[in-house]
């Protein structure tokens, strides 16, 4: 965590919680934080598809401050796709994110880098803000290419992607080993590739973009590992997966781990 950066947490509920029980737990993540809590972090849920509604109604419907957003889109703006979600679609939804190049839809649905950064180009072109995960597995991380692979990914998904809209995005470092295992990298671990990815967009844009991004940690995150883990210079946050089924650990997790807000 770095002044001048907002902290984000943001929870990626996967393929779980259905629209009923995403409006139950979204009020009792609204009831558990308070203004105080929104102030030192932005705070966000990414829920599955059919979701997105119920939660825009609650959201907007009681003034939440707390964002939305989804865990892909399509690289086309529309048409001929069946099965596909435009980022149109989620846009008028009031999506605030979406998540591209998570490691599962790399693994099981083939995404490259190439589609990625179509995924990336076309989430800006809708005025949403991609939060990119790249991340090794346990292959690449024993090999010590770890910051190598994490780069790579980097660079792959930011082709065309203008200064202007690089200061925007999010990026999310999630290595796969980590991911669901209770196998939790260490703070230094996640600094070292958060260190890396921000000194690359500045080599690839200039230090003010860099300066602005902000860089998730993702990975068996937990209210009793966050907070060594935001303690890191180049880590603003934290992509959580299965912590952030149950809304007070999730806000516990919002709150870094501490007990008030
Ligand atoms: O993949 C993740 C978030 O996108 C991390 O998942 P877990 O927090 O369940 O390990």
């Amino acid at each position: 965590m770095t002044a001048g950066r907002k902290p984000l947490i943001a929870g990626n509920w996967k393929m779980n919680l259905n629209h009923l029980e995403a409006i139950a737990t979204v009020q009792k993540l609204a009831f558990a934080l308070n203004d105080k809590d929104f102030d030192r972090a932005d705070v966000a849920v990414l829920p599955p598809y059919t979701d997105l509604r119920s939660v825009q109604t609650l959201v907007d419907g009681d003034k939440l401050r707390i964002l939305y957003g989804a865990q892909d889109l399509s690289s086309y703006d529309g048409g001929a796709y069946t099965g596909e979600i435009s980022g149109a679609m989620l846009a008028k939804l009031g999506c605030t994110f979406v998540t591209i190049g998570h490691s599962e839809r790399r693994q099981y649905h083939r995404e490259d880098d190439e589609l990625v950064n179509g995924k990336v180009l076309a989430a800006y072109r809708h005025s949403l803000t991609p939060i990119l995960c790249v991340g090794e597995g346990l292959e690449v991380r024993r090999s010590g290419g770890h910051v190598a692979h994490s780069v790579a990914q980097l660079e792959g998904a930011l082709r065309k992607v203008t200064a202007e809209q690089a200061a925007s995005i999010v990026l999310a470092y999630e290595p796969v080993w980590a991911i669901g295992t209770g196998e939790v990298a260490t703070p230094a671990d996640a600094q070292e590739v958060c260190g890396a990815l921000r000194s690359r967009l500045a080599e690839l844009y200039d230090g003010e973009v860099a300066a602005a991004v902000r860089i998730l940690y993702g990975g068996s995150v937990k209210s009793d590992n966050i907070a060594g883990i935001m303690a890191q210079p180049d880590v603003d946050g934290a992509l959580v997966g299965g912590a952030s089924l149950d809304a007070a650990e999730f806000a516990r997790i919002c709150r870094f781990g501490e007990t008030s807000g």
